[in-house]
């Protein structure tokens, strides 16, 4: 799989968040977007992502054998996690994988428990998405977008509200994702020394 980004720009009015961010990502390769805060590392996501539109300039995703995908069917090529993607709030964790696992997302092979065992957490059963702490719902979409099948993986800010114990558990299953293209926007250390390349926001305003 590749992706090629050609003279991406985005701009709110009158501003320019980034402008020609050319780019080629490909699979088995891992890269971070770094970029102090506001500078538009997130903007980005959202566009690799296919969440948002760029203003100029286009993203094509190419498969294994080198066909141009349809940029109608890109996302399902692409799991993405954020702290802007919600998870249905008003779920319980079950309802939510009986809900996901149809949509084809996560091998169907998937059930409850395996997912508790794969995010190493037992949550309440009962208990709703919403009344779980911020570093549980946090895991929770990054267990989603680590188990996903899709070869594309887009990670904004995945440590956010992690405690050191799944840091951990984020980089060991992270590292088991090495076949995936990787793309991690973050300002964090350990996140960008994961990645075998590094690109930096401010080299495209
Ligand atoms: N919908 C929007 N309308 C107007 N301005 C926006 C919008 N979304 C983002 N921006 C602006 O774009 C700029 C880049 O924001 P972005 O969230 O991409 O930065 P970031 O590098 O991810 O920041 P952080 O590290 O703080 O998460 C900011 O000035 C932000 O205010």
């Amino acid at each position: 799989m590749h992706i090629v980004a050609e003279n991406l720009e985005r701009k709110f009015r009158k501003e320019y968040i980034f402008q020609n961010f050319s780019y080629t990502f490909h699979s088995e390769n891992s890269y971070a977007i770094t970029g102090p805060n506001g500078s538009g590392k997130s903007t980005l996501m959202k566009i690799l992502s296919t969440y948002s539109l760029p203003t100029k300039g286009s993203l094509k995703v190419f498969n294994e054998t080198k066909e141009l995908i349809n940029p109608d069917h890109q996302h399902q090529y692409i799991s993405f996690a954020a702290p802007y993607t919600q998870l249905i709030e008003e779920f319980t964790l079950e309802e939510l994988i009986d809900f996901i696992l149809p949509l084809n997302y996560i091998p169907n092979t998937y059930s409850i428990q395996k997912f508790e065992e794969f995010i190493e957490l037992k949550p309440d059963r009962n208990k709703y998405i919403q009344n779980y702490s911020s570093g549980m719902r946090q895991k929770i979409k990054l267990g989603l977008a680590l188990i996903s099948n899709r070869p594309i993986l887009l990670l904004d800010e995945p440590c956010t509200n992690l405690d050191r114990h799944a840091k951990n558990w984020f980089f060991k299953k992270l590292s088991e994702n090495e076949n995936k293209l990787i793309i991690i926007a973050s300002n964090e250390e350990e996140e960008i020394n994961f990645c075998k390349n590094q690109l930096s926001i401010l080299d495209f305003k």
